[in-house]
């Protein structure tokens, strides 16, 4: 299955709602921190019953119980999506996905790799890590698998290995999206939809090339046509 998530980075109820009035038909939509935080859970509870689908981004980070509990705080809203970090390690990342383990219908759970805003080069000056980008993405998301987690977030620039070395089975879920003519901002490793598509991406996640287009839906539908080749 793959789809297009609209990240959902707006600051309030009002803003976030006003954006998907734009839209007829059921989304794929990511909450992350700046809406979480400004107005909690019952706005992932609203957004749920209006029948979008709903990627929970908190990338969790933290001790293997206060991450199972935020994992297990999570599970009363009914999103189909949730992430951590896989630097919190193995056992923060097993603790999680034992959380899942006994439901009947889990939602995904994945581990963010490296960040797409994150280069090369902050790699090793300020994070001292000496091995290649894509090494490090590879190591991190083998971890996550056999951590027992569903998938991983990354570039698309890192998918054909991740699928090659996991299988194809082992989700991708990728930000960093620009179609051609937008401005990369504070995002590192930038592709396009259709690029994300010949890469193997299941998921792509685009935000302000969507959120901030003069025609929201224009804009939608047209990365959709390119990731999926359809509209
Ligand atoms: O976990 C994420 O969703 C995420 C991971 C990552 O490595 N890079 C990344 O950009 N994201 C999220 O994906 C979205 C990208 O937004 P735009 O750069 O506006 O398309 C933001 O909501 C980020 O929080």
């Amino acid at each position: 299955m793959n789809d297009v998530i609209i990240a959902l980075d707006h600051a309030s109820r009002e803003e976030a709602l006003a954006f998907l009035q734009n839209f007829s038909e059921p989304l794929y939509v990511k909450i992350g921190m700046e809406l979480f935080y400004a107005e909690g859970p019952d706005l992932v509870r609203e957004i749920k019953a209006m029948g979008h689908k709903i990627f929970l981004d908190l990338k969790f980070h933290d001790i293997p119980n206060t991450v199972a509990g935020a994992v297990k705080s999570c599970l009363s809203l009914d999103v189909d999506m949730l992430n951590v970090h896989a630097t919190g390690g193995r056992r923060m990342m097993e603790a999680a996905a034992k959380m899942l383990q006994d439901l009947p219908q889990k939602p995904i759970l994945l581990a963010v790799t490296i960040l797409t805003s994150i280069s090369e080069e902050t790699l090793r000056e300020e994070l001292m890590v000496e091995e290649p980008l894509e090494e490090a993405v590879l190591r991190l998301a083998t971890l996550t698998q056999s951590s027992g987690l569903a998938g991983v977030v990354c570039s698309p620039l890192e998918v054909p290995k991740v699928k090659s070395r996991l299988g194809k089975a082992f989700l991708t879920v990728t930000p960093g999206i620009r179609p051609l003519s937008e401005d990369a901002g504070d995002q590192a490793r930038v592709v396009t939809p259709a690029m994300a598509r010949e890469l193997g991406s299941d998921y792509i996640v685009v935000g302000r090339p969507i959120t901030q287009a003069k025609d929201p839906v224009a804009a939608y539908q047209s990365i959709k046509k390119d990731f999926l080749g359809e509209v």
